[in-house]
């Protein structure tokens, strides 16, 4: 069984292949508890695919390791304890309430949680996401961002060690965004191993430890901020100007104009 409260994933030689297309080639990283990483990159680069192969969504070739043990080798009850996903789409199929959805998270614990104890902690998810108003609504009528923070619920619900989004917060205002990225820095220092797919490159540097770039299903660049969103790469990568620089002591992406 693996350690609840920390994982740390290797990703060595990762290929995948998607219909007749190499969409991610040799990557080879690792991602390790207390880290917030954002893998960035252009449309097609690769980030859900990486993303869904890092969850045990999609198999490609390579060696994909939760805590030493080949991913492929843990079940399927221990993987969704381990693993929460948020996909980058994923639409409801069926009008439930929100809070059901959110206690969706909890399916992988059985009844070994008691009734009051998941009513506990759904509530808290939905807190977390300021999104407790919306508990009794079906989520076939919520909005985009409604139903994107109710889904963002139920990915905490769990309190797995490792949380993987994909564009968590791309439907969301600019409040809950930072908000978003706040509660995702509070589960980095808690421990746990956050990877999300971000095109936000200035909510990147502000708050994550460590951003993968990604071109063409190459790894381009791993490394903080500062070493990955210099002018030159993200030159090469989005062919546009940029600026990197620290204010108050908080680093800063500025986004020019295009090349
Ligand atoms: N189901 C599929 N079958 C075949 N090719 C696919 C499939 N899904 C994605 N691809 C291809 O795989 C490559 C990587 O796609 P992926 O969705 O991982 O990129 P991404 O970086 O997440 O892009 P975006 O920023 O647009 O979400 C793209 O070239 C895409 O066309």
């Amino acid at each position: 069984m693996i350690e609840q409260t920390s994982l740390t994933v290797h990703c060595r030689n990762l290929s995948l292949t998607r219909g007749d297309r190499q969409v991610l080639q040799d990557i080879h990283c690792e991602f390790r508890p207390g880290t917030l990483t954002a893998v960035i990159g252009p449309n097609g680069a690769g980030k859900s695919s990486l993303l869904a192969c890092l969850a045990g969504v999609l198999a490609g070739g390579g060696d994909l390791l939760f805590a030493e043990r080949p991913l492929n080798r843990i079940g399927a009850a221990e993987r969704a304890q381990t693993c929460a996903f948020l996909p980058q789409q994923e639409s409801p199929a069926w009008a439930m309430a929100a809070e059901d959805l959110v206690a969706l998270g909890l399916l992988p614990w059985g009844r070994s949680i008691d009734r009051a104890r998941k009513r506990a902690r759904v509530a808290r998810a939905l807190a977390e996401v300021d999104a407790n108003a919306l508990a009794r609504r079906p989520v076939t009528q919520l909005s985009g961002g409604e139903l994107r923070r109710v889904q963002l619920a139920r990915l905490l619900v769990g309190d797995a060690p490792l949380l993987i989004a994909d564009e968590p917060g791309a439907a969301l205002d600019i409040r809950h965004q930072l908000q978003l990225m706040q509660t995702f820095r509070k589960q980095a220092e808690r421990g746990k191993t956050v990877i999300l797919a971000l095109h936000d490159l200035p909510l990147a540097a502000r708050y994550c430890d460590r951003i993968l770039l990604l071109q063409d299903g190459k790894l381009r660049a791993d490394g903080t901020p500062q070493a990955v969103l210099t002018p030159e790469q993200v030159g090469a990568v989005y062919c546009i100007d940029s600026e990197f620089r620290w204010r108050d002591g908080r680093p800063e992406f500025i986004a020019g104009d295009l090349i």
